[in-house]
């Protein structure tokens, strides 16, 4: 009886332990030993590419989901888009914040709009309502604009084809700044320009690894006189930038008569009361933020893609002699292709697209995203303020997603065998994030990048660069290290394709000069 009454507390006992220890996870997800101190961090940093080494911590730990902590933070990577779409979509309410990065709360209030956090309030929810009315609604509203800059661009590349780089700045930068506040830039020394270069040099300083306190946040509590705390004159500069950021583009559209029709020209028309009205006051300050963001989230990614663009070119000359012929097909090299007459006709330019920004990513582990209280996926412990990246990189290359040979640059992945659109491959959306946080702005930037990338190849081969001694400069494939990720500039040759395009270049000349 007394054996049997023993049996029975074990297994009671037994069951009860197995529940707890199912039911109440306190794993965090696997990765490497905590990282904490700064060689080692260095010799992270140093990887060509985290993405692909974060991607092989799934195989090594044969989990989805891995983590590292470094300096008491926990960092979260999803490496398949079921842990992706699982926490920043299914639990977006969770998972939709931004980390708050330590210099920035050096840097107070006027930064804000750069990570906008995260609040179920009506604040996030305007900025969003703007974006969404002026870019998801109204992708019609900005195309002559954008056709417009890519026939310049054209102009561009004719004159001086070594200066490509320069021509997609100014062709995305321009184009933002006047869907944004309707004013026009010059080419070279333009004073709002020179704000923006100064906000965004400011910033890679702040965000840089010789930023210590963003690694150390108790150096905050430093003296300023003391040697290493550089941080506190970088995160006043980067105060005074983001201020004129905020500030100066705007006072433009107020008070100068020649600005046109632009997201805050329709915006300041729809504002009502008097600027002491607290209404008033809070719509305005909204209208700011969203501008500025704009610019901030939108020049840089775009040109990125452009970039990868022009090397895929160089790279792939099989892939870019069939977009050609495609164009050609359709408009008989006697126009430039556009919107009206060939948006949506072209799907090899549209498979063209997605594979740059399928293969190229521009931000391979996307932006941060920020967890709000702690929480439990699968069997692992997601703590509170963890900061969670989704691997895009990896996301992108998923075999069951895109099919077979994910790292190989192909086109016709997404085309049926007669060519057109293949609707079982899915679009690169992991290249726009996911969630409440996804993209703003990824219907405008779809567009802008067909067109651009339309022209050049209805006009222009681009080819190896071809050195002094006549060998070809293969581009080394080398890039930038960052959120955003560029390839490192790299020479080419860009040259008219036909007299037919000599033609269509010169006639361009003669409507814009
Ligand atoms: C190739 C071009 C672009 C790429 C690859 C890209 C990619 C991204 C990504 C990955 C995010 C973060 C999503 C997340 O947190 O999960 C983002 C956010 C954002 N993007 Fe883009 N983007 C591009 C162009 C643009 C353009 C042209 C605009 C504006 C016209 C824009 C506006 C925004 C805004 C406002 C956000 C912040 C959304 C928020 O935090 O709520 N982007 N973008």
């Amino acid at each position: 009886m007394i054996q049997l009454l023993f049996s029975a507390v074990a297994i009671f006992s037994g069951i009860i332990i197995w529940r707890v220890t199912q039911s109440s996870p306190v794993l965090l997800p696997p990765g490497p030993p905590g990282i904490s101190y700064i060689g080692t961090i260095l010799k992270f940093l140093s990887i060509e590419k985290p993405w692909v080494e974060l991607f092989e911590w799934t195989k090594k730990y044969d989990s989805d989901v891995v983590s590292i902590s470094l300096f008491r933070r926990q960092f979260i990577i999803l490496n398949t888009s079921k842990a992706a779409d699982d926490l920043f979509v299914k639990r977006g309410l969770n998972y939709s914040a931004r980390p708050r990065i330590p210099i920035l709360d050096l840097v107070g209030h006027s930064i804000d709009w750069l990570f906008l956090s995260y609040s179920t309030d009506r604040v996030w929810r305007d900025h969003r309502k703007i974006y969404h009315r002026e870019f998801d609604s109204q992708t019609l509203l900005h195309r002559p604009g954008e056709i417009a800059s890519a026939r310049k661009l054209l102009r561009n590349l004719l004159e001086s084809p070594e200066n490509y780089l320069n021509h997609l700045r100014y062709t995305v930068g321009s184009t933002i700044l006047r869907t944004t506040f309707g004013i026009s830039v010059k080419p070279v020394n333009d004073p709002i320009v020179a704000i923006l270069v100064r906000f965004f040099n400011t910033l890679d300083i702040a965000f840089g690894i010789k930023t210590l306190v963003n690694a150390f946040p108790f150096l905050r509590y430093l003296p300023k006189w003391l040697p290493g705390t550089s941080f506190y004159s970088t995160a006043n500069e980067l105060k005074r930038s983001a201020i004129n950021m905020l500030e100066v583009p705007l006072s433009l559209v107020q008070t100068d008569a020649s600005t046109t029709s632009s997201i805050a020209s329709r915006v300041l028309d729809s504002l009502e009361g008097t600027i002491e009205d607290p209404d008033h006051l809070y719509n305005l300050q909204i209208l700011k933020n969203v501008l500025a963001g704009v610019y901030a989230a939108g020049a840089d990614t775009t040109l990125t893609a452009m970039q990868w663009f022009i090397f895929a070119m160089v790279k792939y000359p099989d892939i870019q002699a069939k977009a050609q012929t495609a164009i050609e097909q359709r408009t008989e090299a006697k126009r430039l292709p556009d919107f009206e007459s060939d948006f949506g006709a072209l799907p090899y330019i549209d498979a063209l697209v997605n594979e740059v920004l399928r293969f190229f990513p521009v931000l391979p582990l996307g932006m941060p995203h920020c967890a709000m209280e702690e929480d439990v996926y699968g069997k692992y412990f997601i703590p509170k303020n963890a900061i969670i990246f989704s691997n895009s990189w990896a996301l992108l290359r998923e075999e069951q997603v895109f099919g077979p040979n994910t790292d190989i640059f192909y086109p016709e992945r997404f085309l049926n065998d007669n060519g057109i659109r293949n609707l079982d491959i899915p679009d690169p959306d992991a290249a726009f994030g996911y969630g409440r946080r996804i993209c703003a702005g990824q219907n405008v930037a779809r567009e802008f990048l067909w067109i651009m990338m339309v022209s050049i190849l209805s006009c222009f081969n681009i080819s190896k660069a071809v050195s002094k001694d006549g060998t070809l400069t293969e581009p080394s494939g080398k890039h930038t290290l960052g959120l955003v990720v560029h390839p490192l500039p790299f020479p080419c040759k860009i040259t008219p394709r036909s007299t037919q395009a000599e033609q269509l270049l010169a006639a361009i000349e003669a409507h814009s000069t």
